[in-house]
């Protein structure tokens, strides 16, 4: 009897996530899928410099038709002679302000239709919001958030006309913080957070296109872009940060194009960045049966470890407060 029943309660055991998993494979929409990128139009904006730079590098050694857009014509020369070195590829170049709707529309329209667009330009400049200048708090959202509106709306018709109609994409660069909010981050934090609600969104507007969307989280990155940031952060801002560590942008790049290929809404970069991407799916797609079940079998857990994140974030917070702030 007591046989019995154990092995009835350990078959029960076994049934119970096994039918979840069963369940979770059934019903996560959008359904999963391969987007190709050899011999096809990439589109990557910042691409000039830190992780646009070696997405362009990457993806052109994988043989896609590099395009890249930024401001600067003599830094976007410089990445063309430099892909050209290291991949035997020529790129594309782009000059645009992502800011200006028409010069982006412009270049767009140049390149040609496009298969995998990548929303990358970004900008971040750290400080606490009651002295930062509405100039600066402006010049964030502008390019990060606005700026990729722009780049969307411009590339979708040619998007849609797209050689061939097979898997396309639309991949944003978020950050970290635009998963969790960070002192000093309060501008920069808003623009990436809304990236998140665009991209959800937009996913149910063009999967009808075969587009799909990806929104990537990097920690701390070791950029151009990073070091400028480097001079002038809050102490506190770089404490937190540290909590992700950081990473080179090849790697970045290498997992960024990764999650593009393989659908994947939601692209973490190292794994604080899993669990992160696990705390926060909320609402979000989830087109992988395995992680929607590590999702919700990981909520609980994930909650309390969150937790425990904000309590030594908030103990940092106040040491740092008692010594005097920043620098
Ligand atoms: N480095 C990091 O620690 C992290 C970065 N990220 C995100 O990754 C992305 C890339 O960052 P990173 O490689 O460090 O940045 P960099 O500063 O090294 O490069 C930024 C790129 O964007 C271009 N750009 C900036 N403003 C505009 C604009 N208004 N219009 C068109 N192009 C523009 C720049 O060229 P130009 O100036 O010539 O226009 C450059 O090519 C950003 O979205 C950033 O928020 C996310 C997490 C961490
Ligand atoms: C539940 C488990 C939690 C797991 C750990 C969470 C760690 C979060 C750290 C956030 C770091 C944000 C860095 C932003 C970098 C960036 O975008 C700037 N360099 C500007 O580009």
């Amino acid at each position: 009897m007591a046989a019995f029943s154990l092995g009835f309660f350990s078959l029960l055991l076994l049934l119970l996530p096994l039918s979840l998993l069963a369940f979770l494979a059934f019903i996560v929409r959008p359904r999963p899928v391969k987007v190709p990128i050899k011999n096809r139009h990439v589109f990557i904006t910042g691409g000039s410099s830190g992780i646009g730079l070696a997405l362009a590098q990457q993806a052109a050694s994988e043989g896609s038709r590099v395009s890249i857009l930024a401001r600067n014509t003599s830094k976007l020369e410089e990445a063309r002679d430099a892909i050209r070195l290291s991949t035997g590829r020529d790129v594309a170049i782009f000059s645009a302000d992502v800011r200006n709707y028409e010069a982006v529309k412009k270049a767009i329209e140049d390149a040609g239709p496009i298969d995998v667009l990548v929303c990358n330009q970004g900008v971040f400049v750290p400080q606490e919001l009651e002295t930062q200048d509405i100039e600066e708090i402006k010049f964030m959202i502008d390019v990060n958030l606005t700026g990729t509106f722009h780049l969307i709306k411009a590339a979708l018709p040619g998007m849609k006309n797209r050689s061939g109609r097979g898997p396309g994409s639309i991949a944003i660069m978020s950050s970290q913080a635009g998963q969790v909010g960070i002192y000093g981050y309060t501008a920069y934090s808003a623009s990436k957070f809304g990236l998140k609600g665009l991209a959800e969104a937009l996913q149910q507007e063009v999967i009808g296109e075969n587009i799909h969307v990806s929104l990537i989280f990097p920690p701390d990155t070791e950029t151009p872009g990073f070091a400028e940031e480097n001079k002038r952060r809050p102490r506190v801002t770089s404490i937190i940060a540290a909590s992700s560590g950081a990473m080179k942008a090849d790697e970045v790049a290498k997992i960024a194009l990764n999650g593009i290929k393989s659908g994947n809404f939601t692209v973490p970069c190292n794994f604080e960045g899993f669990l992160l991407s696990i705390a926060t799916a909320g609402l979000s797609p989830q087109r992988s049966f395995l992680m929607a079940f590590v999702e919700v079998i990981a909520a609980g857990v994930l909650r309390v470890t969150g937790l425990c994140f904000q309590w030594n974030w908030y103990g940092s917070i106040e040491k740092c407060l008692e010594k005097g702030n920043s620098e």
